[in-house]
C-alpha cells in the first residue's frame, strides 16, 4: 500500500502551490528534517567522484564555460533506491502543484551540485532558449553551519530589479517559476553543496 502523505506534507505543499499562484516564489526554511539532510550529504559525499563540471547551453552549444557556472552536478535517477524518500517528496509535490495550479508538470530532472570555494552562477533564467518545458525550479541546500560570511547566497532578482538573497543554510527549500526570475549563485566562499531540480511539462 502506498504511504499516506501526512497532513503537514499536505498543507506545506498546498503553501508552495499558492505561493507559485500568487508572487511566484517562496522560501521554506526546515523543509529537510535532519536525517534527510544528514542522508542526502552523505550520498553527495560518497558519490563525489562522479561529479562533472557542469555546462551552458543545450545540445550541439553545450560547453563548459566557468567563467559563467563552476559548479560540477550529478543527476539522480528515477529508480535510485538511496533517492527514492528524496524523490518520493519531489513527485508529492509534483502531484499538489498538478492538482491546485493545472500545471500538467510530467517529471523532475534534477541533480547535486556542488560549487567549489570561488565558484559562482552568474545571473540567468532557468527556461532554455525557445524551449518551455522548464516551468518550476526547485533547490534544496545540503550546506551545514553556513554564515553570510560564507557567500554563495542565491540572489533572486524580482520585478523592478529589486532582489532578495537566500542563505543556502541546510535544509532549506527554494521554489520558483522558472521562466520568470532571473537569478544568480554569488561567490561562495566555502564548498557549497545543494540538489536543484526542475519540473517539466514534456512537449511531444
Ligand atoms: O544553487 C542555487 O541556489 C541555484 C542554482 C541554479 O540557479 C541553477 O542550477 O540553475
Ligand atoms: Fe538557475
Amino acid at each position: 500500500m502506498p504511504e499516506l502523505e501526512t497532513n503537514g506534507a499536505t498543507e506545506l505543499n498546498t503553501t508552495i502551490a499558492d505561493a507559485l499562484a500568487g508572487v511566484g516564489w517562496i522560501v521554506i526554511p526546515n523543509f529537510l528534517s535532519a536525517d534527510e539532510l544528514s542522508h542526502l550529504q552523505q550520498l553527495a559525499t560518497t558519490r563525489k567522484r562522479a561529479f562533472a563540471a557542469a555546462g551552458v547551453g543545450r545540445e550541439a552549444a553545450h560547453q563548459v564555460r566557468q567563467d559563467i557556472r563552476g559548479d560540477a552536478v550529478l543527476w539522480v535517477e528515477n529508480d535510485d533506491a538511496e533517492m527514492r524518500e528524496a524523490n518520493q517528496r519531489m513527485a508529492d509535490l509534483q502531484q499538489s502543484l498538478n492538482r491546485e495550479l493545472y500545471l500538467g508538470l510530467n517529471e523532475l530532472e534534477w541533480h547535486f551540485a556542488r560549487y567549489p570555494v570561488g565558484s559562482f552562477y552568474q545571473r540567468h533564467l532557468d527556461q532554455h532558449r525557445n524551449q518551455d518545458t522548464r516551468v518550476v525550479t526547485v533547490v534544496q541546500y545540503l550546506n551545514d553551519n553556513w554564515t553570510e560570511l560564507d557567500g554563495g547566497q542565491l540572489r533572486i532578482y524580482l520585478d523592478d530589479e529589486q532582489h532578495i538573497d537566500v542563505t543556502p543554510h541546510g535544509g532549506t527549500l527554494v521554489v520558483f517559476l522558472s521562466n520568470r526570475f532571473e537569478h544568480e549563485v554569488l561567490p561562495a566562499q566555502r564548498e557549497r553543496l545543494s540538489l536543484t531540480g526542475w519540473y517539466r511539462r514534456r512537449t511531444n
